[in-house]
């Protein structure tokens, strides 16, 4: 029988009874979504049964991104408005005042559930665990990152030395043009590799080039405001979803390796890095749990477990740290890597693309710092106080690039309110940092780069409390300080050594951005001419 013929036999089947069930079916499921949509912030209803889903992947399949979609929904119902993604209710944040009270509350720090970066590392790190193990985690790195020297002034020689071997690269392509992506991201990414695996990479290393290029088809894939990892119906859609995985598992076996070759060669009482530390706090659990004094959830028994290692490691946490497992150090590690390389080199990115773009800033930044420095040396970080302009075209980069147009999703623990509305419990939140940094009420001619827009009438440098890149409130960025220290030193660098041109021969420039994990630039190429 055709299609056609059997549509025909069922619709003349059809009695009043079954048109009367339907009508009820359809009232009760209408008088349910109202129920539950009482107080919840008002929003578009999208599509029965998948909500906001198909618009999501229209957008996405019309080369359009959905912080532009937010930020046309907000327009319309509000800085805070909701919606359904299938099974989930989603509120989207849009101005400083909605993000600042959610992110400030404690029911609203954890993440969603079921991550696929988890899933697919098969492990959980600090930016996607919930509850107690997040606490520990982030307690963790920031105690570990801290005795390792990062945020410090310390590490300011530490991403010198880094800094230099970039101008040094840069230098000899001898004024031919260049892509500089994977120089910039290969230089970040030896920041943090320094610290978390103890060992930097050549940039001329054809395995680390390869795996940073595997990294960015996850950070790719993974897409805008990491909705794709957060709402797992939205992998059931995701074409090639085999490439995803593959990508994740080369990374995850890269840090396996790293992980096992620490094992293999560690000294408890003298940690090299990170990764040491990690498989100190290991060991010292797992002794616990065979004693009983601690139990698999991390929990400790009732007499307490305290805080007493076999091997105190010097300068090292004592705090005990119940929650770190095998299970939780590829995850931490991959996360530290892909927060702290992806966000920075992006911003970096950015910021060179504006200066070719705009010879006269640059030549402003440049006198800037030659007064301030002069010829015979390169910037410190004891500079920066004095470098104002140079601050604030770094301020209007992070403002205009919008590195992470929707921060990472935060998940409501329990039922809540913000600004007066209703967020039930499992709710996720998402930031539309997009929409705040591009508020015309706080920045005139949003769409234009005006770093004099973070200047005073002094002329000195100040940031407005609503440009808030690193996010706000408990879950906030854990590298802040470290990417500020990275963001100025190779900028500054990059500016007392090279003046930076678009070649004639390349494309103009546009500022037209592709969404992955962060908003980065479509791949551009430059020339760094060298300044005597
Ligand atoms: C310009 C550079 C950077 C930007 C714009 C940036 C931005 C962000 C944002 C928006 C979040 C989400 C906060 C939230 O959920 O509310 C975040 C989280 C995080 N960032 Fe950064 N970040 C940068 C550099 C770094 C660096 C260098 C590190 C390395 C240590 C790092 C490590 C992390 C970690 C581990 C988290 C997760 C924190 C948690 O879940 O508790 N980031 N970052």
């Amino acid at each position: 029988m055709s299609m056609i013929s059997q549509l025909g036999w069922m619709l003349a089947s059809v009695t009043p009874v079954h048109v009367l069930l339907c009508g009820v079916v359809c009232l009760i499921s209408w008088w349910w979504c109202r129920q539950s949509a009482a107080g919840l912030p008002p929003g578009p209803w999208g599509v029965p049964v998948l909500g906001l889903l198909p618009r999501v992947f229209l957008e996405q399949r019309r080369g359009s991104h959905p912080h532009l979609l937010f930020t046309e929904y907000a327009r319309h119902y509000g800085p805070i408005f909701s919606a359904r993604i299938v099974n989930k209710t989603l509120v989207v944040l849009n101005d400083y005042d909605s993000v600042r009270q959610a992110f400030q509350n404690p029911n609203l720090s954890d993440r969603p559930p079921s991550t696929l970066i988890a899933e697919a590392m098969k492990s959980e790190g600090v930016a996607m665990a919930s509850g107690e193990p997040w606490k520990d985690l982030r307690r963790f790195c920031l105690t570990v990152l801290r005795s390792f020297g990062v945020g410090k002034s310390s590490f300011e020689e530490q991403i010198g030395a880094e800094g230099r071997a970039l101008v040094q690269t840069m230098t000899s392509y001898g004024g031919h043009p260049f892509d500089p992506k994977y120089l910039i991201g290969n230089a970040v990414a030896n920041v943090i590799c320094s610290v978390v695996l103890g060992k930097r990479y050549e940039y001329s290393d054809a395995n680390f080039s390869y795996l940073m290029r595997v990294f960015h088809r996850i950070v790719n894939h993974v897409g805008s405001g990491g909705l794709l990892n957060a709402v797992p119906v939205m992998r059931v859609f995701t074409r090639n979803k085999a490439d995803v995985y593959a990508s994740f598992g080369e990374f995850r076996s890269f840090i396996l390796s790293v992980v096992e070759s620490h094992r293999a060669t560690l000294d408890p009482k003298n940690p090299r890095d990170f990764i040491d530390v990690f498989l100190n706090e290991i060991e010292t659990n797992e002794k616990a749990m065979s004693n009983g004094t601690i139990q698999e959830n991390g929990s400790t028994s009732t007499s307490g477990f305290v805080a007493k290692k076999s091997i105190p490691p010097n300068g090292l946490p004592r705090t005990h740290h119940p929650h770190l497992s095998d299970k939780r150090i590829v995850g931490t590690i991959g996360n530290l890597f892909a927060a702290g390389m992806e966000t920075t080199a992006t911003t970096l990115l950015w910021a060179l693309l504006y200066m070719a773009a705009y010879p006269k800033i640059q030549e402003r930044v440049q006198a800037e710092i030659d007064a301030v420095v002069g010829r015979n040396r390169l910037p410190v970080m004891a500079d920066k106080p004095e470098l104002h302009f140079t601050q604030a075209v770094l301020l209007e980069v992070q403002r205009i690039a919008v590195v992470t147009p929707l921060g990472i999703p935060h998940a409501a623990a329990s039922d809540t309110e913000v600004l007066g509305f209703k967020v039930p419990k499992g709710s996720l939140l998402v930031s539309n940092f997009w929409a705040l940094f591009r508020d015309p009420n706080i920045w005139p001619e949003p769409d234009k780069f005006k770093p004099d827009r973070f200047l005073d009438k002094d002329g000195l440098a100040f940031k407005p409390e609503e440009l808030i890149p690193f996010s706000t409130g408990r879950r906030s960025c854990i590298g802040e300080h470290l990417a500020k220290m990275e963001l100025f030193i190779f900028f500054s660098y990059f500016m007392h050594q090279f003046t930076f041109e678009k070649p004639d021969e390349a494309p103009p420039y546009t500022f037209e951005a592709r969404v992955g994990l962060t908003h980065y630039p479509v791949p551009y190429q430059i020339r760094a001419l060298q300044r005597n």
